[in-house]
């Protein structure tokens, strides 16, 4: 078994007095993705915020491809191979395609990588590229926000509701492109509220409620856990 690329150990971390996350233990295999599902206010997000250097555990270990990382800032983070699309569209509103695009090959990308795999996974992009971000529908600012996100070539992709606000037929042409991209060898983590979507691009999946994950599994054992007792029925 090789190292896994993401390794959460008895993290816990607080807003304030609140404990959000309570014990929680996690590992991500190298090469594959894993859904992350719970009801609201289960800590997904949070989890992923500590994860991703933006919040500060109170205890745990979390290792990123063997590499100790308590207390690594994002930047760290980054160069180690992991990045984050965040819940909400982080896109320029007013800047186009393009100059979104290339505000990550400031970071060190070259600009022509970054439209290749941008357009290459995302056509539409490419049709939009002169198009203020702003005035693209949600879909397409959530390709952008993918796109922009692995212009950096990432290792471990965390995902946190690419489907908030969008109809389910966009949201299903997304999660086939995240399938594809878990096929060029990206590692992913993904939360996400439609969980059968989620679930079929898949290797694993993980049940979050209260701050702790009280199953994993592959999808067929979990998609049967949420159906009779977790979310009773809203997946
Ligand atoms: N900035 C904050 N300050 C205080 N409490 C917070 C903050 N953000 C989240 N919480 C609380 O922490 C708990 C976990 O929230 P979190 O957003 O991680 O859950 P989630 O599983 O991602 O749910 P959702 O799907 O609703 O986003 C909730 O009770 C929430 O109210």
């Amino acid at each position: 078994m090789s190292v896994p690329i993401l390794e959460i150990v008895d993290l816990h971390a607080a807003y304030g007095r609140i404990e959000v996350l309570r014990g929680v233990s996690l590992s991500v295999p190298r090469g594959a993705v894993m859904a992350l599902l719970g009801p609201n206010g289960a800590g997904k997000s949070t989890l992923l915020k500590v994860v991703s250097g933006q919040m500060e555990q109170t205890s745990g270990d979390i290792h990123l491809a063997g590499v100790h990382v308590r207390g690594a800032k994002a930047d760290d983070l980054a160069r180690l191979g992991l990045t984050t699309v965040p819940e909400g569209r982080s896109v320029f509103p007013n800047l186009t395609v393009e100059e979104n695009l290339l505000l990550m090959s400031y970071a060190g990308v070259e600009a022509y990588k970054v439209f290749d795999t941008a357009y290459s996974y995302f056509p539409r992009l490419h049709e939009r590229r002169f198009q203020l971000a702003g005035t693209l529908s949600g879909g397409e600012q959530q390709m952008l926000a993918m796109a922009r996100a692995l212009s950096s070539d990432p290792a471990l992709l965390l995902l946190d509701e690419l489907s908030m606000g969008l109809a389910p037929l966009i949201v299903d042409e997304l999660y086939e492109t995240v399938g594809q991209i878990a096929q060029s060898g990206v590692s992913i983590l993904v939360v996400e509220q439609f969980a059968r979507t989620a679930l079929k691009i898949s290797d694993y999946a993980a049940v979050m409620t209260g701050g702790r994950i009280v199953a994993t599994g592959e999808p067929d054992e979990i998609n049967d856990i949420m159906a009779d007792v977790i979310l009773g029925g809203a997946a």
